[in-house]
């Protein structure tokens, strides 16, 4: 993990609560999130991981405390974070090509490029296509793509504006396990390379185990953060849940064993790790 520079976190939450009426998703969430840090954002449907995303946009504001982004409020001013939305197909009809979409990703915070920063973007743009083996359908309508191929554009398109916080909501989602190591595997060289905080939401830790520092857990308004060995235990699991969950470690994989009930809100379905008893 890269140490901030002048000491500023990438991300930093204070006291921070969000709440929708009477529903307390997080309360006295306090996390500082460091340069080149990964950070795994886990919990069963409805624990409020895509809200906690949605904070650090500043599309939703906090029910209490404070965030930041490299030491500024979030928002317009950060044009430095790059997100991979949840996944949503395309509409068909939407005729923009491939290379088009990932040049937005380069525009965000580039404005009234010239001649050589043209070229530059061109450049850009085609690495980042190559990156996630896109190249060959760059210059095709998007709507028209499948879920993985749209998903590695999504990849392309955040990693091209080198951003220094990377926002990832279950990018791996509808790939297949070539394209799953293909894409953690940039995640993590970008990361590596230009000292960017990752949070990455996931309901499947294992793809990603190898690169995790630390994981925020949540459930249903509780929450632990520690690296994958104290998190992913029995012990902690089993609390934050507030029933008997077994962590079984099977070749170096984390396998959570509990009844479907358990693990799921209002008993639907939220985790490829389920192994049911
Ligand atoms: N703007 C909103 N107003 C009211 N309730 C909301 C709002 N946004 C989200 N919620 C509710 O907050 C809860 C958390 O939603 P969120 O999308 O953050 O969960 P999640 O952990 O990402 O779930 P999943 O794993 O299913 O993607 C859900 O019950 C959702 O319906």
């Amino acid at each position: 993990m890269t140490q901030a520079v002048n000491g500023t976190p990438a991300v930093s939450l204070s006291g921070a609560r969000l709440s929708y009426g009477d529903r307390v998703l997080w309360d006295g969430l306090d996390l500082d999130v460091q340069p080149g840090e990964f950070i795994a954002v886990l919990g069963p449907n409805g624990s409020g991981k895509t809200s906690l995303m949605r904070v650090l946009l500043g599309q939703q504001k906090l029910s209490a405390g404070t965030v930041r982004i490299g030491g500024a409020a979030p928002g317009k001013g950060n044009r430095r974070i790059g997100y991979i939305p949840q996944q949503r197909a395309l509409d068909p009809t939407i005729a923009v090509r491939g290379r088009d979409l990932v040049g937005l990703g380069y525009d965000g915070h580039r404005w009234g490029l010239g001649i050589g920063g043209m070229r530059e973007r061109r450049q850009r743009v085609a690495t980042a296509l190559e990156a996630v083996g896109a190249t060959h359908y760059a210059d095709r309508p998007v709507g028209l793509l499948s879920g993985g191929e749209q998903q590695r554009l999504r990849v392309a398109q955040a990693l091209v504006g080198d951003p220094s916080v990377l926002l990832c909501d279950e990018p791996l989602l509808s790939l297949d396990l070539a394209h799953q190591r293909a894409v953690s595997g940039l995640i993590d060289a970008h990361r590596r390379e230009s000292g960017s905080a990752v949070l990455f939401v996931t309901h499947e830790i294992n793809p990603v185990l190898p690169l995790v520092d630390r994981v925020l857990y949540l459930v249903d308004g509780r929450f632990r953060i520690g690296p994958p060995e104290r998190v992913m235990t029995s012990e902690t699991l089993s609390e934050l849940y507030g029933t008997d969950i077994a962590v079984v470690r099977v070749r170096g994989q984390i396998h959570i064993v509990g009844t479907h009930s358990d693990l799921c809100e209002d008993g639907a379905h939220h985790t490829e790790e389920l192994v049911e008893r």
